[in-house]
């Protein structure tokens, strides 16, 4: 099978995105590891579907395989690309969009400045829809790890996500602690890990242990997911500048049942065709 592919990135957080709206494509969890393969394949953190919508309401629907070839429910860098993509590749004109993924609806708007809005919908925050092994739900809880008690917050962005507040982002045991966290049997279907420094109310760095990647240069749901345990601990405002490896992103939560707005930029690197 031959298929167009096109490689993009939101803040270094890359991507193969493929048409299957206009091409035939079945992918088993070994292509999608062979297509990730930075040596053997093309390289990605994700793999992107972009499919027709099976909902009449929304507008496409964009599926999210991790690297290790596993599909997951939802994916912030990603669905800013998705959007620049379906433009770039004339599947529409319009600047709003719904669109389907396996964490519900999400709705997304091409800024003027070429830069991609997405209401990523509100978090949820009980321990059962992260899931997460609690009793109640909490601002932060205590997770021990090997012996030692860590204190994280915990809440779902479509997926799961656990953060840590870290003094130096720099020296943050990130490739130590990422996987066992991410593996920690408290989180039934594993989780992403971020480390967050506060700078100040508005102002964070984060780095991201992703499930089924490891680190990525940046994590749209984790920007969301710090910037949301932040203002539940009551050390951030309402809008945060959630500065990653790759670049910055502009997160908006005014609380409780409010969605998460991301605001950041989508690139389009290049083209290709693969066979599989
Ligand atoms: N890079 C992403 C998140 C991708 C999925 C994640 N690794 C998971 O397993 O949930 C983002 O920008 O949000």
């Amino acid at each position: 099978m031959n298929l167009r592919f096109t490689k993009m990135h939101g803040l270094g957080n890359d991507f193969v995105v493929i048409d299957a709206v206009n091409q035939r494509v079945a992918l088993n969890p070994d292509q999608v590891r062979h297509l990730a393969d930075r040596h053997r394949g093309i390289g990605c953190d994700q793999l992107l579907l972009v499919e027709p919508a099976t909902d009449p309401a929304a507008d496409f629907r964009y599926r999210i395989y991790n690297a290790d070839g596993g599909e997951v429910e939802q994916c912030g860098n990603g669905a800013r690309c998705f959007m620049r993509f379906v433009h770039d590749q004339g599947l529409t004109a319009k600047r709003a969009l719904t669109v389907q993924t396996l964490a519900g609806p999400i709705a997304l708007r091409l800024e003027d400045d070429g830069q991609v809005t997405v209401d990523m919908g509100p978090p949820r925050l009980e321990p059962a829809a992260i899931p997460f092994q609690a009793p109640a739900r909490a601002p932060v809880y205590s997770l021990e790890v090997e012996g030692q008690e860590y204190t994280i917050g915990a809440l779902s962005m479509g997926n799961p996500h656990a953060v840590l507040t870290v003094e130096d982002i720099d020296r943050a045991p990130v490739a130590t602690l990422g996987p066992r966290i991410e593996h920690h049997p408290r989180f039934p279907n594993r989780v992403n890990v971020g480390f967050m420094q506060i700078d100040a109310p508005d102002h964070i760095h984060l780095r991201v242990f992703e499930r089924g990647v490891g680190e990525t240069r940046a994590c749209g749901t984790g920007a969301c997911a710090a910037a949301v345990a932040g203002r539940l601990q009551g050390r951030l405002d309402a809008r945060v500048r959630v500065s990653l490896p790759g670049g910055d992103l502009v997160i908006s939560w005014s609380g409780e049942d409010a969605s998460v707005f991301m605001t950041g930029p989508a690139v389009s690197v290049f083209e290709g065709t693969l066979q599989l």
